[in-house]
Formats: C-alpha cells, sequence, structure tokens
C-alpha cells in the first residue's frame, strides 16, 4: 500500500484539500474501473472530460482526486488534488505506483509515421538473439522475453504501460523496445518514463484529424525528444527533413542514420529484390531477410540503437541478417507462380514505398494488382491520395473496405475514388466486400502477376459498423490463391 504523498512525488500541484497521507491502493483514470481505495485521475478526452465522473468516482469508493478544475462539491472523505496537467500528473502517479520500473530498464522509443512496429521488433529480436533478456510494447503485440500479451495499442496508457515494465523487470528484462505514437506523446501516455533513446524514423501525411496541421503533428514527434534526458541518445533519419528539427532542442547526445545523406550510420543498396536486401555498411557488405529501400532505414536505425547501447557493430550485422522483421509487412506467399504481398501500408507514404519496391523487382511483364481500401473514423486526408498513388504504380486496382468503424463503408471508398485521375480512373475497380476484392484479384491475377493487399497487415479482425469480426489478409489470400488456381 502506497501513500498518495509519495505516488504524487515529482508531480507539481496546484491545490489540495484533505489527507496526503491517505492510503491508496490503485490508479485509475477510468470512473468504470474504479475500485475502493483508489486514486481516479480526471483527465480531458476527445469525447468526454473526466472531471464529469468525479462523483461516480467518488460514490465507487475512489478515496482521491487528480484533478485540473477543483469540482464544486466535495466530500470530507476524500482527498482533492489540483494540477495543471492531469494526463502528465497520470504518467508520473503510474510509474510511482509501480515504483518507477523505466530506471532500471533501458528504454528506447521510436517514434515516426512508418517503421516505428518494425524498427521496435526487429531490436527486440536483435537483442534476444544477442541474449538479453527484452521487453517490446508494439501495435501487433507486446512482449516480455518469449510471452506474448495482447496489444491495444501502438502505446498503452500510462498506467498499463508503466504495469507492463514492472512486469518485465520482474522477468530480468534489462531492454525494453516500444513504439511511441503521436497520440501517445500528446496524450503524455510516457510521462514519467526514463527513456534510454528515442528514434525518429520519417514523418509523412497521417493523423491530422488528431492534431489539426502537419505542423502540429511534427511537434507532437519533437516533445518526445525535447524531453530526452542528457544521458540520452536521440538517433535521426538524415534523409527525412524534419530529422533534424527533431534534434534542434534536446538535450541528449544526437545521431543520424540515412542512405543518401551524411550520417553516422550510412549505407548503399546493392541488391533490393523479393528474396532480400543486401547492404553495403561501413564497407561491409550484409544481408537481410527484409525487404525493400524502406526496410533499409528501419536497418540503420536498430544497428544505430545497437551500437548506441554499448553492441559491437560485427556482432549486430552477424545477428540481424538473421531476423525477419514484424508479422504483415511485406509478408509475401507464392503459390501457382503467383504472388500475393500482404502489407500494412496505410498511409501513403508507406504506401508508395511498398509499391515502388514491388515495381523495382519486378521483371517488367508482370501485373501488378492493388487490393487497398482506408480506415474509418481517421484522418480523411489520406483517403484520395492513397487511391492516387495505388493507380500510378499499378496495373489494376480494387478499392475496397479496412476498418471502416463507424463510418459508411462505401462513403469512404468515393471519398478515395475522388483522387483518380481519368487514367488511373480506368485502372480502378470499388468493390466494398474486401473479401470479394480479395477474390477478385486473385482472379485477375496469372503466373508471375504480384498482389499487394495493404492496409491492414497483421490485423486478424475487421471492425464495420462497431463491430469486430475475424479477418485475416493472409489467411484470406492463402485459401482463394489455392481455391482459384488449384487447377493452374
Ligand atoms: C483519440 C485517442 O487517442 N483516444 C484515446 C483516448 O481516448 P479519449 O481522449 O477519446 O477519451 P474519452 O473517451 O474522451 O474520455 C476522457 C476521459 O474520461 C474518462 N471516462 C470516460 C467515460 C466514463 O464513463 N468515465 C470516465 O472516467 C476516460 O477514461 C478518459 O480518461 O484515451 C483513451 C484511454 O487511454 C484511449 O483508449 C483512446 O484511444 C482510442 C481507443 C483510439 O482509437 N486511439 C487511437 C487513435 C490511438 O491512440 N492510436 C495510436 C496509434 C496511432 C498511430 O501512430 O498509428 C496508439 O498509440 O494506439
Ligand atoms: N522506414 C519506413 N519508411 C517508410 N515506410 C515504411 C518504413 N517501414 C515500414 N514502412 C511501411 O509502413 C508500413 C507500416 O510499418 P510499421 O508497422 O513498421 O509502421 P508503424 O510506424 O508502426 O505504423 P503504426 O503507426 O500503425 O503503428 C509497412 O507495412 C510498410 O509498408
Ligand atoms: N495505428 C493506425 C493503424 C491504421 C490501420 C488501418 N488498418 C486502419 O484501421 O485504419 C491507426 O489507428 O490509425
Ligand atoms: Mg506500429
Amino acid at each position: 500500500m502506497k501513500e498518495l504523498k509519495d505516488i504524487l512525488y515529482k508531480v507539481s500541484l496546484t491545490a489540495t484539500i484533505g489527507d496526503m497521507e491517505v492510503e491508496v491502493n490503485d490508479v485509475v483514470f477510468d470512473s468504470r474501473k474504479v475500485s475502493k481505495g483508489c486514486v481516479f485521475i480526471a483527465v480531458k478526452g476527445t469525447q468526454v472530460d473526466g472531471h464529469d465522473y468525479i462523483e461516480q468516482a467518488v460514490e465507487g469508493g475512489a478515496v482521491a482526486i487528480v484533478c485540473e478544475t477543483m469540482p464544486k462539491k466535495v466530500s470530507d472523505k476524500v482527498t482533492y488534488v489540483q494540477v495543471s496537467n492531469p494526463a502528465k500528473a497520470l504518467g508520473i502517479l503510474a510509474s510511482n505506483f509501480f515504483d518507477n520500473p523505466s530506471e532500471y530498464i533501458k528504454i528506447v522509443a521510436v517514434t515516426g509515421t512508418n517503421g516505428k512496429t518494425t524498427t521496435a521488433t526487429l531490436l527486440h529480436q536483435l537483442f534476444m538473439e544477442m541474449g538479453y533478456v527484452s521487453g517490446l510494447l508494439s501495435t501487433v503485440e507486446n512482449k516480455i522475453n518469449d510471452e506474448v500479451i495482447p496489444s491495444t495499442h501502438t502505446t498503452p496508457d500510462a498506467i498499463t504501460l508503466n504495469r507492463l515494465l514492472k512486469k518485465m523487470l520482474k522477468e530480468g528484462c534489462t531492454h525494453c523496445f516500444m513504439e511511441a505514437s503521436s497520440h501517445a506523446i500528446i496524450q503524455e501516455r510516457m510521462a514519467g518514463l526514463k527513456i534510454a533513446g528515442a528514434v525518429f524514423t520519417n514523418i509523412s501525411h497521417d493523423h491530422l484529424d488528431y492534431h489539426g496541421t502537419f505542423d502540429d503533428y511534427i511537434k507532437a514527434k519533437k516533445k518526445l525528444f525535447d524531453e530526452l534526458p542528457q544521458d540520452a541518445f536521440a538517433l535521426v533519419n538524415a534523409d527525412d527533413k524534419r530529422g533534424l528539427v527533431m534534434l534542434q532542442n534536446t538535450k541528449a547526445s544526437k545521431y543520424s542514420f540515412g542512405l543518401k545523406y551524411p550520417a553516422d550510420y550510412k549505407a548503399k543498396i546493392l541488391s533490393n529484390t523479393l528474396q532480400g536486401l543486401e547492404l553495403d555498411i561501413h564497407n561491409r557488405s550484409v544481408w537481410f531477410r527484409i525487404i525493400g529501400e524502406f526496410n533499409a532505414y528501419n536497418i540503420l536505425a536498430v544497428l544505430g540503437v545497437s551500437v548506441l547501447l554499448g553492441g559491437e557493430e560485427e556482432e549486430i550485422l552477424m545477428q540481424l541478417s538473421k531476423v525477419k522483421g514484424a508479422q504483415g509487412r511485406f509478408d509475401q506467399q507464392t503459390y501457382k507462380g503467383i504472388t500475393t504481398i500482404v502489407d500494412y501500408a496505410h498511409t501513403p507514404d508507406a504506401l508508395e514505398n511498398v509499391l515502388k519496391t514491388i515495381q523495382g523487382v519486378r521483371s517488367g511483364i508482370e501485373k501488378i494488382i492493388t487490393v487497398v481500401g482506408c480506415g474509418g473514423n481517421r484522418d480523411k486526408g489520406k483517403r484520395p491520395l492513397m487511391a492516387n498513388i495505388a493507380c500510378q504504380y499499378s496495373d489494376k486496382v480494387i478499392l475496397t473496405s479496412d476498418n471502416p468503424r463507424d463510418e459508411e463503408p462505401m462513403a469512404i471508398i468515393k471519398d478515395m475514388e475522388t483522387g483518380l485521375n481519368p487514367i488511373s480512373y480506368r485502372k480502378a475497380v470499388l468493390m466494398e466486400d474486401r473479401k470479394e476484392a480479395i477474390k477478385t484479384a486473385i482472379m485477375f491475377a496469372e503466373k508471375g502477376d504480384i498482389i499487394l493487399i495493404a492496409g491492414k497487415g497483421h490485423e486478424t479482425y475487421q471492425e464495420i459498423k462497431g463491430v469486430k469480426k475475424p479477418f485475416d489478409d493472409r489467411r484470406v489470400a492463402q485459401e482463394l490463391l489455392k481455391l482459384l488456381h488449384s487447377d493452374k
């Protein structure tokens, strides 16, 4: 049991009412999860304001309330603590409540529009190969050593995050590789954590529904670097013009990686095929199992982090050449000469990169058929851009549903259609049902053709009208390929 004043250590307080030595047995930010003896933190959200649930939390047994605005009605059995930023306070409280696990684990946070999961997963696989007990917090899954713990967010909320870190520490983890989403940075999910290093992969169009402007999206990413301590490292992509922006105000030691501009960790692509990637890194030629120029950047980021954490370059490269990468990223299968590639490209930049990679590895005569949709309740600006890119680099495109969530599926596809010009229009077919869309692509395909199924990668569900139903692009593609081409 901990006293309220102890878990408020390092939180800047504006005012307090009541006993600061009251014992608290849990930290909660959702009134629906309140139990007797907990502290409830009222956070303003995108849908509702946690302050509206203070009374409910008190009725549910909360002994302390942390809030930005003191409630009009206070109970003399409860302690009230006013802070200027409850979301930030929540992070610090969560860290204190779980005994600050981040101080005993080297945490590397990866941010950027694309490549976070890939980079964090590669790091986790690599460090495990090198004999370190390590943790992973990612979009696809959380991991403690080899144990998989399902993931609900790219970056968990502050309480889940610190609970997981504490479990990692108990299991002997020395390192944790995690994704830092821009939502998480703005919502202070990582406040109170001690970060050993941060990586910036790249920034391109995404999440403008949430951040409003591209400038604010950049600022969200930069906040991670601005808040790094002096003994941390900041490693950025030198070929992304925002890489230097990330380093402008950081106290951390600055490093870079890249293929084009001068960088601390630099490589040249020697070959790039559907079988793998060969890079010249600091005058060593190394072959990797992952594919595409964009993955050369991820490999360099991983190399940089590993060296900065004390690894030896030769050993790192040797082990790195064996690792496979994250699930549902450039996940290919070939059946009767037809190749399907399932990839999590759900931004214009990612889609362009993946399609350029496919263009680069094809011999010329085979067709590229793309199946793609865009998520509902997410940045609408991506929709026309992604449809246009799909058509620009493909011979045939089936515009379909991704996770429409609460939106009308066909309305999303129609938004995508507005991005088509008269030439691309001729290549496109609109088909709401994703399984039908994949089936159509597979029916169109002939020996040698490549089908890209983009947007959902590792996901094993599809969310339509708020209901999640099982759906796995990889499984659907595999079944339909066999069904439709078995006699050829
Ligand atoms: C837009 C967004 O980031 N939303 C996250 C946010 O919810 P919110 O701001 O909408 O919260 P809200 O519903 O308005 O509630 C405000 C506060 O009132 C509390 N409340 C609410 C109702 C109630 O009855 N009682 C109560 O106490 C809530 O617990 C909350 O503290 O805070 C919640 C708690 O941490 C998150 O679960 C939720 O994630 C939603 C589900 C989500 O879809 N988030 C996505 C966009 C997201 O975070 N994605 C990034 C990755 C993006 C990327 O890089 O690709 C991620 O890190 O996963
Ligand atoms: N370094 C990179 N640069 C550009 N595109 C990339 C890069 N790495 C991966 N991609 C593309 O982006 C897709 C998503 O990659 P990944 O899952 O690693 O990104 P993420 O940043 O974790 O995404 P999310 O924000 O959804 O968590 C991949 O399937 C691939 O198409
Ligand atoms: N982390 C991203 C993932 C998008 C994946 C795509 N399949 C979708 O559902 O929109 C988001 O939450 O915006
Ligand atoms: Mg991710």
